[in-house]
């Protein structure tokens, strides 16, 4: 699913009113229709709704939701923010058709009193939508933060009032939503960490915008779906042997961090990698045995950390290297050699990625097909501090094509950028994933999914999607609160089952 920017919108909305043949005012009672019946199917039966509008076809949706609200025998306020101002035409057109049922349209002006709220009530924020163009100030401002302060439930339509959907919007006021009803596809502003305190649940309704124009408008930002990971799935095919599948040698652990190893092994084996040979300290040898019969190993002579190249590097295929490593000069002397030597490519994280950000001209070495995996800290420690998600995903891009590799930014909807420059955002996961460990598993995972032949950006996009995929069943199975990184792995089966 492509993800627009505002200007892409705008003209999504007009090529749909030309292909289908209807007008504007046609186009916002439908999107204005859809919002209703979320509201009236998602809001307490009894719930008073208040809702604030704007003067443009945010406001206008805003009106035409009161007047459905209205037939559906609802109890509806509306205010209308500093009404004196230039209207569109649409919301123009869906004023008059309300204040014909004779209902009382109240006004929010500056220096006069804000009105209160219901307790109880629903707030419904049509104040502004994609064209938001410049902070909210003044009265419109102010109606944000009390609204925001009231404790209310609050529906944004479309968008957060005071969230630009193209730009950063966190030093100023913006509406603090309990959803979002956003229209057609997630719009870039509603994926990125940084304005979670704003967005909400975010519900995207589907409001018959027009398919021909989605799929022939370029766009460099996807959402990362089913149908986008089963496009890229290879199930293995019936004469296969395990030579078929490669043989991933994963660098992991040190003493009191063998843990993330056999999550990042574990992982690795469940990810299909046809052979899995492990390097580690010799502290983690009988666990690993014990606990992963399935992989073997490249024991380290070193008793605590990782210090030398296992033996015949040409054996393998793919390395994965970062888990429970540690940082200390040894190991990063190591890690220079890995970058030298690695016979393939290679899937960086955690403590490898720390280290990297210690040398970042090692970086160079980096062998083209590579996914490197940060979260944001570890993002800024590597490329450099960021003032905003939208800087770094903008930083993602050109990492990802100059060293030609995938470069992840783990969160809530990990962002993964290509080397083709295109970006995509994960629909799948869970806050039941915000763990530590979680991290280890999808670095096994990648590694397993390099060795099978997947390109870099096939297998950092499957991988992504898997590893919430198999977070979702775990949540679904053992709750959010409960789930353990050990049960992503188990779950895992019911991940690669959705893509078949
Ligand atoms: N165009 C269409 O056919 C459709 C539009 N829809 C709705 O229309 C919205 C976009 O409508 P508009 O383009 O009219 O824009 P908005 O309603 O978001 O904003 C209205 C106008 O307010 C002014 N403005 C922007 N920022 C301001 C600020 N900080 N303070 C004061 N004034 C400010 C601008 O002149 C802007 O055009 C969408 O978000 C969606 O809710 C839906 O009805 C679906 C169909
Ligand atoms: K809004």
């Amino acid at each position: 699913m492509k993800i627009f920017t505002a200007a892409q919108v705008r003209a999504w909305d007009a090529a749909t009113i030309d292909e289908q043949g209807i007008s504007s005012l046609d186009l916002m009672e439908r999107a204005a229709a859809c919002c209703t019946e979320w509201l009236l199917h998602h809001c307490p039966p009894d719930a008073p709704f208040a809702l604030f509008c704007g003067r443009g076809n945010n406001g206008g949706d805003g009106l035409a939701i009161v007047r459905q609200l209205l037939a559906a025998g609802r109890s509806v306020s509306v205010y209308v923010v500093q009404p004196g101002r230039a209207a569109s035409p649409d919301f123009a057109a869906n004023h008059t058709r309300l204040a014909a049922s004779g209902i009382s349209i109240g006004a929010v002006e500056e220096g006069a009193p804000l009105p209160g709220i219901p307790a109880g009530s629903v707030v419904v924020d049509a104040l502004f939508g994609a064209g938001l163009n410049k902070p909210l100030e003044g009265v419109a401002a102010a109606l944000t933060v009390a609204l925001n302060d009231s404790g209310a439930s609050i529906i944004s339509i479309d968008l957060p009032s005071g969230l630009f959907m193209d730009r950063p919007s966190t030093t100023h006021a913006v509406i603090r939503a309990t959803h979002t009803l956003t229209f057609g596809a997630p719009k870039l502003a509603l994926l990125l960490q940084e304005n979670a305190p704003f967005i909400g649940a975010v519900q995207v309704l589907g409001i018959g915008l027009s398919t021909r124009f989605a799929q022939e408008t370029q766009s460099p930002y996807f959402y990362l779906t089913n149908k986008e990971a089963k496009a890229r799935f290879r199930p293995r095919p019936r004469f296969a042997h395990k030579g078929s599948f490669g043989h991933l040698l994963l660098a992991a652990g040190a003493r009191g961090k063998m843990g993330a190893a056999l999550l990042a092994a574990t992982a690795a084996a469940r990810g299909g990698a046809g052979l899995l040979s492990c390097h580690i300290p010799r502290c983690g040898e009988l666990v690993l045995q014990t606990a992963l019969p399935e992989a073997m190993l490249a024991t380290d002579a070193c008793e605590d950390f990782l210090t030398e190249l296992p033996a015949d590097m040409d054996r393998y295929d793919v390395v994965a290297i970062g888990p429970g490593i540690g940082t200390s000069d040894p190991v990063a002397e190591l890690l220079e050699r890995y970058l030298q030597h690695s016979p393939g490519p290679m899937v960086l994280d955690a403590d490898a990625l720390n280290i990297l950000a210690q040398h970042p001209y090692w970086l160079l070495r980096l062998p083209p097909g590579s996914i490197l995996t940060p979260h944001p800290k570890e993002f800024d420690r590597l490329f450099g501090t960021h003032t905003s998600d939208f800087d770094r995903i903008r930083t993602a891009l050109d990492q990802a094509a100059a060293l030609k590799s995938a470069v992840l930014l783990k969160g809530h909807h990990t962002f993964v950028a290509l080397p083709d420059g295109t970006g995509a955002f994960n629909s799948t996961g869970n806050p039941g994933m915000a763990r530590g460990g979680s991290g280890d598993v999808l670095t096994g995972l990648l590694g397993a999914l390099l060795a099978q032949g997947y390109s870099a950006a096939d297998a950092a996009l499957l991988g992504v999607y898997l590893h919430g995929a198999a977070g979702d069943s775990a949540a679904a199975a053992a709750s959010a609160e409960a789930m353990l990184p050990s049960d992503l792995i188990l779950h895992l089966g019911n991940a690669f089952r959705r893509l078949y």
